[in-house]
């Protein structure tokens, strides 16, 4: 058994970032650029008033003194021409100023004696205008590491920049097998149940970035099996659940080498999640996660999320542990590093994490109330309530 570190290691040296292709912004929230962005024009590209009010020039200001209305400036139809000495110009908030060197009145503090104005005893503090390229410059670069946000994308969308370049989401394919399985919404026989894997780990891989194909259920037969990795040409990553242990039926491990693939490492001393498998095969790679819905899920968090964000194209694709201050006792670990389903509360410095009294990999009421994973390093003694653990976020 390796460790989950050199697993994590093994995972996602078994997958690069996808290719580069060129998308609309419309549809790049999400994605991970692939080459920066250069701002095309300038912004704002004049100075602009911050303020509805009235632009005088600094020159033409005495307190209390009446300056005549030369003409308007609104956003999007800006005064023409220069004002004249000793006038003033009606403005709105994002137009242009109508020359440099001026100043921006609220107007409401501003007296209106028809087509003039009464300016105030004092000008105000701010000169309430927003200089030409105080946000950017025109061939200002913007890569953001992280997928984007929409907060990006008004930000690429303000540099006019219409399309990015980002990676390619890889195409995960996702196989559960098990005789035992039907489709949710289906009525299982005494002896079977719903496959809770499927939609679980497509939405954990969707999350993460991907694209993904769920195919049907594989029977615990090598012939079912070679049918439905035949399903999964094509993809980019291969997912099974199930059938990835020890016993007559799990045959993913042997049907998966009859294939051709070139394993990588099966099972770690971590748990849940021992007999994870993972390897590459022909243009695909495949993970192959143990059955039971606990251990698929941890597993797909901490190895299927990285690969799945390195394959995007994120250069930090793995989550760096957190701390918190251990609410309870908890016994000694085994000799597999344990990721305990647990809860978070509120505390001072550091928050208090409550690991759940049961940590059966079959659980899934308690996998969807935790809110992390508790870490505890293998062959660990006793430890205390108070004490400070690595947890990470589910
Ligand atoms: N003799 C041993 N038995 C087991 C060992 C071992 O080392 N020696 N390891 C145990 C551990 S740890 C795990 S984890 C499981 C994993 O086994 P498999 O990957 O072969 O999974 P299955 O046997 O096919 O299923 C396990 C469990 O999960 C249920 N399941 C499977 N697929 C789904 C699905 N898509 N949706 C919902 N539930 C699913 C299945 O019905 C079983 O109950 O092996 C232990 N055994
Ligand atoms: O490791 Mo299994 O994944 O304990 O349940």
């Amino acid at each position: 058994m390796i460790s989950t570190r050199e697993a994590l290691r093994r995972v996602c040296d078994l997958v690069g970032p996808g290719a580069i292709e060129t998308i609309p912004l419309r549809a790049a929230c999400g994605r991970v650029m692939a080459a920066p962005a250069v701002a095309r024009l300038t912004q704002p590209p004049f100075d602009a008033s911050a303020m509805d009010g009235y632009w005088v020039a600094r020159a033409d200001y005495t307190p209390d003194a009446r300056l005549p209305i030369a003409g308007e400036s609104a956003a999007g139809r800006g005064f023409d021409g220069l004002p004249p000495a000793g006038t003033t110009v009606r403005i709105f908030t994002g137009a242009p100023c109508p020359a440099p060197g001026g100043v921006v009145i609220m107007q409401e503090n501003i007296t209106r004696e028809g087509d003039a104005i009464i300016l105030p005893p004092a000008l105000p503090e701010a000169d309430n205008i927003r200089p030409r390229g105080q946000d950017f410059a025109e061939g200002m670069e913007y890569r953001p590491a992280h997928p984007l946000t929409p907060r990006d994308l008004g930000l690429l969308a303000a540099m006019n920049v219409a399309e990015v370049q980002v990676h390619r989401r890889p195409v995960v394919a996702v196989i559960a097998t098990g005789d035992e399985l039907v489709q949710p919404g289906e009525t299982p026989a005494p002896d079977q149940i719903v496959c809770s894997n499927n939609v679980m780990l497509a939405a954990i891989a969707e999350q993460a970035g991907a694209e993904v194909r769920i195919l049907p259920i594989a029977r615990d037969t090598e012939e079912s099996l070679r049918f439905t990795f035949g399903l999964a040409a094509g993809a980019d990553l291969i997912v099974t659940s199930g059938g990835a242990s020890v016993g007559d039926h799990d045959l993913v491990g042997k049907v998966a080498a009859d294939l051709g693939m070139e394993r990588s490492f099966w099972k770690i001393a971590m748990r849940p999640g021992k007999p994870l498998m993972a390897g590459r095969m022909g243009n695909s790679v495949l993970l192959g996660l143990p059955g039971n819905p606990v251990s698929a899920a941890v597993c797909a968090q901490l190895f299927l999320v990285p690969m799945i964000r390195k394959m995007c194209g994120q250069p930090a694709p793995i989550q760096e542990p957190r701390h918190a201050e251990l609410a309870v006792d908890l016994g000694p670990t085994g000799p597999r590093r344990h990721y305990m389903r647990a809860r978070l509360e509120p505390g001072d410095p550091l928050p208090r994490i409550v690991p759940y009294d049961s940590q059966d990999s079959a659980r899934l009421r308690i996998l969807a109330e935790a809110d992390v994973l508790l870490i505890r390093p293998k062959d660990d003694g006793p430890i205390q309530a108070g004490e400070i653990v690595e947890y990470l976020l589910l």
